[in-house]
């Protein structure tokens, strides 16, 4: 059974044809259900962070951390992402025709989608003057992150917090954003890409119409090279954790979280003991 619980089978009823009816106050209306499921899933608002923002981790606090062993430090990193995940499912499920598609294409959208929801969220909790982001209840900078051996791919989830700041997007345009970045109809292996392709139509006019409205249409190009950045980020993530898996497959296959392995472990590598 997948770990990606309560996923409902088509309902007509949310069928993406009746979007056509009035369009512009379907658009509002697309607009306005995707910002508030945002909202409701995203795990802390931004203004409570920003109170946060300089709790930042001791010496002594650093120390225990970078002290930590690779496999201890990358279970702890799988479960806060897993934790994330959790939250994207939830916002997954509240898109508008998301629910109507199949549930193999859901769970092949939130395989390759979800991290890329995860890091977009995450550059809300990013305080470009330290470089630290927000992590185990404090803003930690990228050494407290030196235990997991894969300072490459902390790296990049650093500049692409930064590049992401650096487009001081609203939240009702994250909100847009990463529900165009779930609904992608170029997701390998989907069983009904026409059908993806009609609900990805429509979020692509709520984000254009937010754009517009906000008088930044500038912003949409710039948005397409955020999700290629995103891809090849993701693609540095598995690559990382083949490797982890290779050096500590008890950890990989044991320790971590059934939804981290359902969602980012490749078929294969998954040992006897999770079900589908
Ligand atoms: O707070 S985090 O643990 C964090 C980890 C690394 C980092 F540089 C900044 C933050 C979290 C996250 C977890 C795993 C991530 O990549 C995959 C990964 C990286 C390293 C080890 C395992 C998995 C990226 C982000 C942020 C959002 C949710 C959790």
């Amino acid at each position: 059974s997948h770990e990606l619980m309560g996923i409902h089978p088509y309902n007509p009823l949310e069928d993406t044809y009746s979007i056509y009816a009035h369009p512009l106050r379907n658009i509002d209306e697309l607009c306005a259900s995707i910002v508030r499921s945002h909202r409701e899933t995203s795990q802390c608002r931004v203004e409570e962070l920003q109170a946060l923002r300089w709790k930042l981790f001791s010496r002594e606090e650093i120390q225990a951390y970078q002290s930590k062993t690779v496999d201890e430090m990358w279970q702890h990193c799988a479960i806060q992402l897993t934790d994330a995940v959790q939250y994207v499912v939830e916002f997954a499920k509240r898109i508008p025709g998301f629910r109507m598609l199949s549930q193999n294409d859901q769970i092949a959208l939130l395989k390759t989608g979800s991290m890329e929801v995860v890091l977009v969220r995450m550059s809300r909790y990013f305080n470009t003057e330290n470089n630290t982001v927000f992590f185990d209840g404090k803003f930690a900078g990228a050494e407290v992150f030196k235990s997991l051996a894969c300072g490459d791919l902390i790296a990049a989830v650093f500049d692409f917090a930064h590049d992401m700041c650096a487009l001081k997007l609203t939240e009702q345009q994250i909100a847009l954003f990463t529900a165009l970045v779930l609904i992608n109809a170029d997701r390998p292996c989907l069983e009904d890409r026409g059908r993806v392709q009609r609900v990805q139509r429509n979020v692509e006019l709520g984000l254009t119409h937010i754009l517009h409205r906000d008088n930044q249409d500038n912003l949409l190009h710039k948005l397409y090279q955020r999700m290629a950045v995103l891809r090849s980020l993701c693609r540095l993530h598995i690559e990382k954790l083949h490797w982890f898996s290779q050096r500590y497959p008890l950890t990989a296959h044991s320790l971590f979280p059934p939804l981290y392995k359902e969602l980012f472990a490749s078929e294969g590598e998954l040992l006897p003991g999770t079900t589908h």
